[in-house]
Protein backbone atom coordinates (compact mmCIF):
# COMPACT_ATOMS: atom_id res chain seq x y z
CA UNK A 1 0.00 0.00 0.00
CA UNK A 2 0.95 3.59 -0.17
CA UNK A 3 2.41 5.34 2.36
CA UNK A 4 0.92 8.70 2.95
CA UNK A 5 3.20 11.14 1.21
CA UNK A 6 5.06 13.61 2.92
CA UNK A 7 2.82 17.25 2.99
CA UNK A 8 4.94 20.18 0.80
CA UNK A 9 5.21 22.85 3.64
CA UNK A 10 7.49 25.67 1.59
CA UNK A 11 5.67 28.46 0.29
CA UNK A 12 5.62 28.97 -2.04
CA UNK A 13 5.96 25.74 -3.45
CA UNK A 14 9.44 24.22 -4.35
CA UNK A 15 9.28 23.39 -8.38
CA UNK A 16 11.97 22.09 -10.45
CA UNK A 17 13.25 25.47 -11.81
CA UNK A 18 14.37 26.16 -8.53
CA UNK A 19 17.24 22.88 -8.01
CA UNK A 20 20.30 21.93 -10.29
CA UNK A 21 19.82 18.60 -11.63
CA UNK A 22 21.97 16.87 -9.70
CA UNK A 23 19.69 18.06 -6.87
CA UNK A 24 16.38 16.50 -8.64
CA UNK A 25 18.52 13.32 -8.80
CA UNK A 26 19.42 12.87 -5.59
CA UNK A 27 15.62 13.39 -4.16
CA UNK A 28 14.42 10.64 -7.09
CA UNK A 29 17.45 7.83 -6.51
CA UNK A 30 16.37 6.75 -2.93
CA UNK A 31 12.77 6.15 -4.21
CA UNK A 32 13.72 3.93 -6.80
CA UNK A 33 14.22 -0.12 -6.61
CA UNK A 34 13.39 0.01 -2.69
CA UNK A 35 11.73 -3.62 -2.75
CA UNK A 36 14.17 -6.39 -1.25
CA UNK A 37 14.52 -8.28 -4.13
CA UNK A 38 17.52 -8.26 -5.83
CA UNK A 39 17.98 -8.10 -9.56
CA UNK A 40 20.62 -10.44 -10.72
CA UNK A 41 20.47 -9.09 -14.86
CA UNK A 42 21.15 -4.69 -13.30
CA UNK A 43 25.06 -4.87 -13.03
CA UNK A 44 24.84 -1.24 -13.24
CA UNK A 45 22.15 1.14 -12.07
CA UNK A 46 21.68 4.32 -12.03
CA UNK A 47 24.48 7.23 -12.05
CA UNK A 48 26.83 6.54 -14.90
CA UNK A 49 26.40 7.89 -18.39
CA UNK A 50 24.67 4.03 -19.44
CA UNK A 51 23.52 1.69 -17.27
CA UNK A 52 24.44 -2.45 -17.77
CA UNK A 53 22.42 -5.01 -18.06
CA UNK A 54 22.97 -8.84 -18.05
CA UNK A 55 20.91 -10.64 -20.76
CA UNK A 56 21.42 -14.31 -19.69
CA UNK A 57 19.40 -15.42 -22.67
CA UNK A 58 20.63 -13.95 -25.17
CA UNK A 59 17.75 -12.28 -26.25
CA UNK A 60 16.44 -9.04 -24.79
CA UNK A 61 12.49 -7.89 -25.26
CA UNK A 62 12.37 -4.24 -25.62
CA UNK A 63 9.27 -1.64 -25.95
CA UNK A 64 9.16 2.02 -25.36
CA UNK A 65 5.81 4.20 -24.33
CA UNK A 66 5.37 7.38 -23.80
CA UNK A 67 2.52 9.71 -21.86
CA UNK A 68 1.70 13.52 -22.61
CA UNK A 69 0.00 15.38 -20.45
CA UNK A 70 -3.32 16.19 -22.07
CA UNK A 71 -3.44 13.65 -24.52
CA UNK A 72 -2.72 10.62 -22.26
CA UNK A 73 -3.31 11.83 -19.12
CA UNK A 74 -5.06 15.51 -17.27
CA UNK A 75 -3.29 17.25 -14.21
CA UNK A 76 -6.57 18.03 -13.17
CA UNK A 77 -9.34 16.75 -15.11
CA UNK A 78 -13.00 18.48 -16.07
CA UNK A 79 -14.51 16.25 -12.31
CA UNK A 80 -11.92 18.14 -10.17
CA UNK A 81 -9.80 15.36 -9.91
CA UNK A 82 -5.74 16.10 -9.69
CA UNK A 83 -3.81 13.26 -11.20
CA UNK A 84 -0.92 12.59 -8.65
CA UNK A 85 3.00 12.08 -9.49
CA UNK A 86 2.04 8.60 -7.87
CA UNK A 87 -0.59 7.75 -10.55
CA UNK A 88 1.13 9.32 -13.78
CA UNK A 89 4.21 6.90 -12.61
CA UNK A 90 2.29 3.85 -12.00
CA UNK A 91 1.03 4.06 -15.16
CA UNK A 92 4.05 4.53 -17.54
CA UNK A 93 5.12 1.61 -15.40
CA UNK A 94 1.98 -0.19 -15.95
CA UNK A 95 1.47 0.78 -19.67
CA UNK A 96 5.06 -0.41 -20.51
CA UNK A 97 5.08 -3.85 -17.90
CA UNK A 98 2.01 -4.77 -20.25
CA UNK A 99 4.13 -4.74 -23.43
CA UNK A 100 6.63 -7.30 -22.09
CA UNK A 101 3.85 -9.31 -20.72
CA UNK A 102 2.05 -9.63 -24.17
CA UNK A 103 5.31 -11.26 -25.55
CA UNK A 104 4.90 -13.66 -23.34
CA UNK A 105 8.13 -12.28 -21.29
CA UNK A 106 8.70 -10.98 -18.11
CA UNK A 107 10.48 -7.05 -17.16
CA UNK A 108 14.01 -6.54 -16.16
CA UNK A 109 14.59 -3.68 -16.06
CA UNK A 110 13.37 -0.04 -17.45
CA UNK A 111 14.85 3.62 -17.92
CA UNK A 112 12.76 6.34 -17.48
CA UNK A 113 12.93 10.42 -19.21
CA UNK A 114 10.48 13.06 -18.00
CA UNK A 115 10.38 16.10 -19.69
CA UNK A 116 8.69 19.26 -17.48
CA UNK A 117 7.53 22.54 -17.70
CA UNK A 118 9.50 24.48 -14.87
CA UNK A 119 6.50 25.07 -12.79
CA UNK A 120 6.53 21.43 -11.90
CA UNK A 121 6.50 20.75 -8.16
CA UNK A 122 9.81 19.14 -7.21
CA UNK A 123 6.74 17.07 -4.71
CA UNK A 124 5.41 15.93 -7.70
CA UNK A 125 8.57 14.77 -9.28
CA UNK A 126 9.45 12.65 -6.02
CA UNK A 127 5.70 11.23 -6.39
CA UNK A 128 6.09 10.56 -9.59
CA UNK A 129 9.38 7.87 -8.56
CA UNK A 130 7.46 7.05 -5.57
CA UNK A 131 4.52 5.79 -8.48
CA UNK A 132 7.03 4.05 -10.71
CA UNK A 133 8.66 2.08 -7.99
CA UNK A 134 5.15 1.33 -6.33
CA UNK A 135 3.73 0.57 -10.18
CA UNK A 136 6.65 -2.37 -10.43
CA UNK A 137 6.32 -3.86 -6.93
CA UNK A 138 2.72 -4.11 -6.85
CA UNK A 139 1.99 -5.26 -10.29
CA UNK A 140 4.28 -8.03 -9.68
CA UNK A 141 7.24 -7.08 -11.75
CA UNK A 142 9.89 -7.92 -8.59
CA UNK A 143 12.69 -8.98 -11.41
CA UNK A 144 12.40 -5.59 -12.82
CA UNK A 145 14.82 -2.83 -11.51
CA UNK A 146 14.80 1.35 -12.53
CA UNK A 147 18.24 1.36 -14.47
CA UNK A 148 18.60 5.02 -15.32
CA UNK A 149 16.66 7.94 -17.47
CA UNK A 150 17.01 11.34 -18.02
CA UNK A 151 15.57 14.42 -17.16
CA UNK A 152 14.87 17.23 -19.26
CA UNK A 153 12.70 21.04 -19.67
CA UNK A 154 9.55 21.58 -22.11
CA UNK A 155 6.11 23.53 -22.23
CA UNK A 156 4.56 19.90 -21.78
CA UNK A 157 4.71 17.04 -19.26
CA UNK A 158 5.80 14.44 -20.96
CA UNK A 159 7.11 10.86 -19.52
CA UNK A 160 8.69 8.01 -21.94
CA UNK A 161 9.53 4.58 -20.84
CA UNK A 162 12.13 2.15 -22.56
CA UNK A 163 11.55 -1.44 -21.15
CA UNK A 164 13.15 -4.86 -21.57
CA UNK A 165 12.51 -8.19 -20.74
CA UNK A 166 13.51 -11.52 -21.08
CA UNK A 167 11.37 -14.94 -21.93
CA UNK A 168 14.01 -17.07 -20.47
CA UNK A 169 14.38 -19.59 -23.24
CA UNK A 170 10.98 -19.77 -24.04
CA UNK A 171 10.10 -18.41 -27.43
CA UNK A 172 7.92 -15.30 -27.89
CA UNK A 173 4.21 -15.81 -28.46
CA UNK A 174 3.56 -13.25 -31.32
CA UNK A 175 0.43 -11.51 -32.97
CA UNK A 176 0.49 -14.06 -35.48
CA UNK A 177 -0.09 -17.68 -34.66
CA UNK A 178 -3.86 -17.75 -34.26
CA UNK A 179 -5.32 -20.42 -36.40
CA UNK A 180 -8.57 -21.57 -37.42
CA UNK A 181 -10.40 -23.34 -34.43
CA UNK A 182 -8.31 -22.09 -31.58
CA UNK A 183 -10.63 -20.68 -28.54
CA UNK A 184 -10.17 -16.55 -28.09
CA UNK A 185 -9.48 -16.00 -24.44
CA UNK A 186 -9.32 -12.84 -21.95
CA UNK A 187 -7.35 -12.04 -18.84
CA UNK A 188 -8.06 -9.11 -16.81
CA UNK A 189 -10.21 -6.38 -17.71
CA UNK A 190 -11.91 -4.67 -20.52
CA UNK A 191 -13.53 -1.29 -20.35
CA UNK A 192 -13.17 0.16 -17.32
CA UNK A 193 -10.26 2.53 -17.95
CA UNK A 194 -12.55 3.75 -20.64
CA UNK A 195 -15.61 4.08 -18.10
CA UNK A 196 -13.02 5.84 -15.67
CA UNK A 197 -12.19 8.66 -18.16
CA UNK A 198 -15.75 9.10 -19.24
CA UNK A 199 -16.10 10.23 -15.50
CA UNK A 200 -12.96 12.22 -15.41
CA UNK A 201 -13.73 14.07 -18.55
CA UNK A 202 -17.54 14.27 -17.91
CA UNK A 203 -18.92 12.92 -14.81
CA UNK A 204 -20.29 14.51 -11.37
CA UNK A 205 -17.17 16.12 -9.40
CA UNK A 206 -14.95 13.44 -7.87
CA UNK A 207 -16.04 14.28 -4.40
CA UNK A 208 -19.49 12.97 -4.87
CA UNK A 209 -18.50 9.51 -6.77
CA UNK A 210 -19.07 5.94 -5.55
CA UNK A 211 -16.38 3.47 -3.88
CA UNK A 212 -17.61 1.63 -7.49
CA UNK A 213 -16.98 4.64 -9.75
CA UNK A 214 -13.57 5.68 -8.10
CA UNK A 215 -12.90 1.97 -8.87
CA UNK A 216 -13.31 2.45 -12.28
CA UNK A 217 -11.28 5.95 -11.85
CA UNK A 218 -8.37 4.10 -10.31
CA UNK A 219 -8.28 1.60 -13.78
CA UNK A 220 -7.82 4.75 -16.02
CA UNK A 221 -5.05 6.63 -13.44
CA UNK A 222 -3.62 3.26 -12.19
CA UNK A 223 -4.32 0.43 -14.88
CA UNK A 224 -3.48 -2.97 -13.24
CA UNK A 225 -2.14 -5.32 -16.16
CA UNK A 226 -1.97 -9.04 -15.03
CA UNK A 227 1.30 -9.43 -14.82
CA UNK A 228 1.19 -13.52 -14.32
CA UNK A 229 -1.18 -14.33 -16.94
CA UNK A 230 1.57 -13.30 -19.98
CA UNK A 231 4.23 -15.50 -19.07
CA UNK A 232 1.81 -18.16 -18.21
CA UNK A 233 0.10 -18.05 -21.73
CA UNK A 234 3.75 -18.96 -23.66
CA UNK A 235 4.12 -21.79 -21.23
CA UNK A 236 0.70 -22.85 -21.72
CA UNK A 237 1.37 -22.56 -25.54
CA UNK A 238 -0.84 -19.46 -26.37
CA UNK A 239 -0.71 -19.40 -30.72
CA UNK A 240 -1.27 -15.72 -30.62
CA UNK A 241 -1.18 -12.68 -27.69
CA UNK A 242 -1.53 -8.83 -27.50
CA UNK A 243 -2.56 -6.27 -24.81
CA UNK A 244 -5.21 -4.48 -25.03
CA UNK A 245 -4.51 -0.54 -25.09
CA UNK A 246 -6.54 1.00 -27.94
CA UNK A 247 -9.52 -1.56 -27.41
CA UNK A 248 -10.92 -4.77 -27.67
CA UNK A 249 -12.12 -4.63 -31.07
CA UNK A 250 -8.66 -2.45 -32.64
CA UNK A 251 -6.39 -4.39 -31.24
CA UNK A 252 -8.47 -7.85 -31.91
CA UNK A 253 -8.19 -6.64 -35.74
CA UNK A 254 -4.62 -6.27 -35.33
CA UNK A 255 -4.13 -10.01 -34.00
CA UNK A 256 -6.34 -11.18 -36.62
CA UNK A 257 -4.40 -9.24 -39.55
CA UNK A 258 -1.14 -10.70 -38.32
CA UNK A 259 -2.86 -14.41 -38.07
CA UNK A 260 -4.58 -13.79 -41.29
CA UNK A 261 -8.03 -14.96 -39.33
CA UNK A 262 -11.30 -13.57 -38.14
CA UNK A 263 -11.55 -13.68 -34.03
CA UNK A 264 -15.58 -14.40 -34.16
CA UNK A 265 -16.78 -13.24 -30.13
CA UNK A 266 -19.21 -14.52 -28.30
CA UNK A 267 -22.07 -11.66 -27.43
CA UNK A 268 -23.22 -13.72 -24.40
CA UNK A 269 -19.29 -13.29 -22.85
CA UNK A 270 -19.54 -9.88 -24.43
CA UNK A 271 -22.37 -9.12 -22.12
CA UNK A 272 -20.75 -10.39 -19.18
CA UNK A 273 -17.87 -8.25 -19.67
CA UNK A 274 -20.27 -5.30 -20.02
CA UNK A 275 -22.33 -6.30 -17.53
CA UNK A 276 -20.19 -4.77 -14.22
CA UNK A 277 -20.10 -1.37 -16.56
CA UNK A 278 -23.75 -0.50 -16.14
CA UNK A 279 -24.44 1.70 -13.82
CA UNK A 280 -21.69 3.91 -14.19
CA UNK A 281 -23.20 3.94 -17.90
CA UNK A 282 -26.79 4.75 -16.62
CA UNK A 283 -25.19 7.31 -14.86
CA UNK A 284 -23.36 9.22 -17.57
CA UNK A 285 -26.07 8.13 -20.29
CA UNK A 286 -23.38 6.22 -21.76
CA UNK A 287 -23.08 2.47 -23.73
CA UNK A 288 -21.42 0.04 -21.44
CA UNK A 289 -20.83 -2.50 -24.44
CA UNK A 290 -19.41 0.79 -26.56
CA UNK A 291 -16.60 0.63 -23.54
CA UNK A 292 -15.85 -3.75 -23.76
CA UNK A 293 -15.79 -3.27 -27.74
CA UNK A 294 -13.66 0.12 -28.10
CA UNK A 295 -12.22 1.02 -24.33
CA UNK A 296 -8.45 1.15 -23.92
CA UNK A 297 -5.99 1.39 -21.34
CA UNK A 298 -6.33 -1.60 -18.99
CA UNK A 299 -4.27 -3.79 -20.38
CA UNK A 300 -6.11 -7.02 -20.22
CA UNK A 301 -4.21 -9.94 -22.54
CA UNK A 302 -5.79 -11.13 -25.53
CA UNK A 303 -4.52 -14.76 -26.30
CA UNK A 304 -5.56 -17.50 -28.54
CA UNK A 305 -5.20 -21.08 -28.23
CA UNK A 306 -5.42 -24.29 -29.48
CA UNK A 307 -9.31 -25.77 -28.91
CA UNK A 308 -9.57 -28.14 -26.28
CA UNK A 309 -6.61 -26.72 -24.36
CA UNK A 310 -7.30 -26.02 -20.79
CA UNK A 311 -6.86 -22.25 -20.51
CA UNK A 312 -4.07 -21.04 -18.29
CA UNK A 313 -5.01 -19.37 -14.85
CA UNK A 314 -6.89 -15.69 -14.96
CA UNK A 315 -8.22 -16.53 -18.79
CA UNK A 316 -11.50 -17.07 -19.92
CA UNK A 317 -12.81 -17.90 -22.92
CA UNK A 318 -14.91 -15.04 -25.32
CA UNK A 319 -14.96 -16.36 -28.95
CA UNK A 320 -13.04 -18.67 -31.43
CA UNK A 321 -11.02 -17.96 -34.57
CA UNK A 322 -12.11 -18.81 -37.62
CA UNK A 323 -10.82 -18.34 -41.69
CA UNK A 324 -11.51 -15.39 -43.22
CA UNK A 325 -14.43 -16.01 -45.93
CA UNK A 326 -11.59 -14.34 -48.33
CA UNK A 327 -8.11 -12.99 -48.34
CA UNK A 328 -8.82 -9.53 -46.83
CA UNK A 329 -11.51 -10.99 -44.61
CA UNK A 330 -9.45 -10.77 -41.40
CA UNK A 331 -11.00 -8.98 -38.34
CA UNK A 332 -13.00 -9.37 -35.59
CA UNK A 333 -16.86 -10.31 -35.72
CA UNK A 334 -19.54 -10.57 -32.78
CA UNK A 335 -21.69 -13.28 -33.75
CA UNK A 336 -20.61 -13.62 -37.50
CA UNK A 337 -21.10 -10.18 -38.42
CA UNK A 338 -18.55 -7.75 -38.44
CA UNK A 339 -17.90 -5.80 -35.29
CA UNK A 340 -17.62 -1.68 -35.51
CA UNK A 341 -13.92 -0.39 -34.81
CA UNK A 342 -14.27 2.06 -32.41
CA UNK A 343 -11.11 2.35 -30.19
CA UNK A 344 -8.35 5.05 -29.92
CA UNK A 345 -6.14 6.34 -32.50
CA UNK A 346 -3.92 9.51 -31.66
CA UNK A 347 -4.45 11.02 -34.39
CA UNK A 348 -7.92 10.21 -35.47
CA UNK A 349 -9.57 11.23 -31.75
N1 LIG B 1 7.95 5.75 -34.46
C1 LIG B 1 8.05 4.43 -34.65
N2 LIG B 1 9.08 3.92 -35.34
C2 LIG B 1 9.20 2.59 -35.49
N3 LIG B 1 8.33 1.69 -35.03
C3 LIG B 1 7.27 2.13 -34.37
C4 LIG B 1 7.06 3.52 -34.13
N4 LIG B 1 5.90 3.67 -33.44
C5 LIG B 1 5.42 2.43 -33.25
N5 LIG B 1 6.24 1.49 -33.80
C6 LIG B 1 6.05 0.04 -33.78
O1 LIG B 1 4.75 -0.26 -34.27
C7 LIG B 1 4.14 -1.31 -33.51
C8 LIG B 1 2.81 -0.85 -32.94
O2 LIG B 1 3.05 0.22 -32.03
P1 LIG B 1 2.08 0.53 -30.83
O3 LIG B 1 0.69 0.65 -31.31
O4 LIG B 1 2.65 1.69 -30.07
O5 LIG B 1 2.23 -0.80 -29.98
P2 LIG B 1 1.54 -1.12 -28.59
O6 LIG B 1 0.09 -0.72 -28.73
O7 LIG B 1 1.73 -2.57 -28.33
O8 LIG B 1 2.30 -0.26 -27.59
C9 LIG B 1 5.13 -1.71 -32.46
O9 LIG B 1 5.83 -2.84 -32.90
C10 LIG B 1 6.07 -0.52 -32.38
O10 LIG B 1 7.38 -0.87 -31.99
C1 LIG C 1 -6.57 13.22 -21.45
C2 LIG C 1 -6.79 11.85 -22.06
N1 LIG C 1 -7.43 11.76 -23.25
C3 LIG C 1 -7.61 10.53 -23.80
C4 LIG C 1 -7.19 9.40 -23.18
C5 LIG C 1 -7.45 8.03 -23.80
N2 LIG C 1 -6.25 7.43 -24.38
C6 LIG C 1 -5.06 8.05 -24.48
S1 LIG C 1 -3.87 7.04 -25.14
C7 LIG C 1 -4.95 5.76 -25.31
C8 LIG C 1 -4.55 4.44 -25.91
C9 LIG C 1 -3.31 3.84 -25.38
O1 LIG C 1 -2.17 4.67 -25.56
P1 LIG C 1 -1.05 4.39 -26.63
O2 LIG C 1 0.00 5.43 -26.52
O3 LIG C 1 -1.68 4.18 -28.00
O4 LIG C 1 -0.50 3.07 -26.07
P2 LIG C 1 0.00 1.87 -26.94
O5 LIG C 1 -1.16 1.43 -27.77
O6 LIG C 1 1.15 2.42 -27.75
O7 LIG C 1 0.40 0.87 -25.91
C10 LIG C 1 -6.22 6.12 -24.85
C11 LIG C 1 -7.41 5.23 -24.85
C12 LIG C 1 -6.54 9.54 -21.93
N3 LIG C 1 -6.08 8.48 -21.25
N4 LIG C 1 -6.35 10.78 -21.41
MG1 LIG D 1 0.92 -3.63 -26.80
Amino acid sequence: MRETPVPDLTYPPLTVAGLSEAELLERIFPRLNRGPETNDSLLLGPGDDAAIVAVPDGRVVLSIDTQVADQDFRLEWNNGYRSTGYDVGWKAAAQNLSDINAMGAHATSLVVSLTMPPETRVAWVEDFADGLTAGIRELGATQCSVAGGDLGRGSELAVSVAILGTLDGRAAVLRSGARPGDTVALAGTVGRAAAGLALLESGPNVSTLTREQRGLMDTQCRPQPPLAAGPLACEAGATAMMDISDGLVRDGNRLAAASHAVLNLDPAALRQLAEPLKPASVLLGADAMAWVLGGGEDHGLLATFAAGRPLPAGFTAIGSVEAPASTDGAGVTIAGRRAESGGWDHFAN
